[in-house]
């Protein structure tokens, strides 16, 4: 949104989304849309995509229902577009959803802005590339902003909202608003950093993992267990902070760092990136495949859901509906 334009509508009036790129976080979105009583016109090129997103959003809608449709709310709203034009043609918002690649999102980031009502803010769910970086082939770049949501998108509340150099600050201000008004917990960062804050969470603790199996120091199961039956409890409700303040008893995190601080110093700063090599690769997908065992992608896509409602119920956090 250039500053002398003004976005077409408030960000509590938007009624049509886009969703361009209709995989795992674009069907996402598309169901946690829908599910918040908008009309969703989606885009994807793939030949089978259509059948896919439909199938996406039927499976997600009993975990939606459970945790309340918006007034309206309906699978009917969902239109396929037959082209990235039309998709873009009447949207209030979109969002961008295709593959993590740098090129295309640069291209396709152009092409969306060049299609879209002017001043409609343009998001992409990237899930590490800095927006400034993306925006390089795109007039208009001043609507571009990041939107980077967590799978899935229709239950795990958070959105990192996040500009580029020439992002406008008032389009990641329509962004993070609109997103708060569609139900999602937004943090607004007001610089680009990799990963965003999440990510770069997670990146740290995935290095460990990938290090410990590559080395045969613990499965793929042991480190799934040691974040489920261990750190994982606290962190659905009480962030890395705080919980490590406790550790330190009534000193707080004072004592927690004067106490520990010199012998974690050294796990900080002693490991790099392993390498991903074939042998890797194959104990990483060979060990998930075992921690799966009869069951297929559906039965735990089905699982992880009523996990996620489940905690969100159990610490008071199930959202309430747009309408
Ligand atoms: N999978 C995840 O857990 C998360 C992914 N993301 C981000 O979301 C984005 C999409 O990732 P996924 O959904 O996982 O990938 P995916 O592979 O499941 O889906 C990508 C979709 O984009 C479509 N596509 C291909 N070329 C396209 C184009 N030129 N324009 C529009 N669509 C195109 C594909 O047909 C496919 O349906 C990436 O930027 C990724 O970093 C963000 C958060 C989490
Ligand atoms: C695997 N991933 C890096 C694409 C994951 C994310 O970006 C967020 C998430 O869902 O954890």
């Amino acid at each position: 949104m250039p500053e002398n334009t003004p976005a077409p509508c408030a960000p509590e009036d938007v009624r049509r989304v886009a969703c361009i790129g209709a995989g795992v976080i674009g069907g996402g979105w598309v169901a946690h849309f829908l599910a918040r009583g908008y009309d969703v016109t989606a885009w994807d090129p793939a030949a089978d995509a259509g059948d896919r997103l439909r199938r996406l959003v039927a499976a997600a809608w009993p975990a939606l229902e459970q945790i309340g449709l918006a007034d309206g709310a309906s699978q009917d709203r969902l239109t396929l577009a037959p082209t990235l034009a039309e998709a873009v043609a009447d949207a209030d918002f979109v969002q961008e959803s295709a593959p993590e690649q740098l090129e295309l999102k640069r291209s396709l980031l152009a092409e969306l802005a060049a299609a879209t009502r002017p001043g409609v803010v343009i998001a992409s769910s990237t899930s590490g590339y800095p927006m400034t970086d993306m925006q390089t082939e795109a007039e208009n770049a001043g609507r571009l902003v990041v939107g980077h949501p967590f799978n899935p998108p229709y239950l795990i509340p958070l959105v990192e909202v996040v500009g580029g150099e020439q992002t406008d600050p008032g389009a990641v201000a329509w962004a993070s608003r609109f997103y708060g008004v569609a139900g999602k917990s937004v943090i607004t960062m007001d610089r680009e950093l990799p990963g965003f804050i999440a990510n770069r969470l997670q990146e740290a603790l995935w290095r460990e993992a990938l290090h410990m199996v590559a080395n045969g120091e613990a499965t793929v199961e042991d480190i799934d267990a040691s974040i489920t039956e261990g750190p994982g409890l606290r962190w659905a409700f009480m962030g890395p902070c705080l919980t490590f303040a406790l550790a330190g008893g009534e000193g707080g995190m004072a004592h927690m760092l004067d106490h520990f601080g010199p012998s974690l110093k050294s796990p900080w700063t002693r490991l790099e990136a392993p390498e991903l090599d074939r042998a890797l690769r194959d104990a990483m997908v060979d060990g998930c495949r075992e921690a799966a065992g009869d069951r297929t992608y559906a039965d735990l896509v089905a699982a992880r859901d009523q996990g996620v409602i489940d905690v969100l119920r159990a610490t008071g956090r199930l959202g309430s509906t747009r309408r």
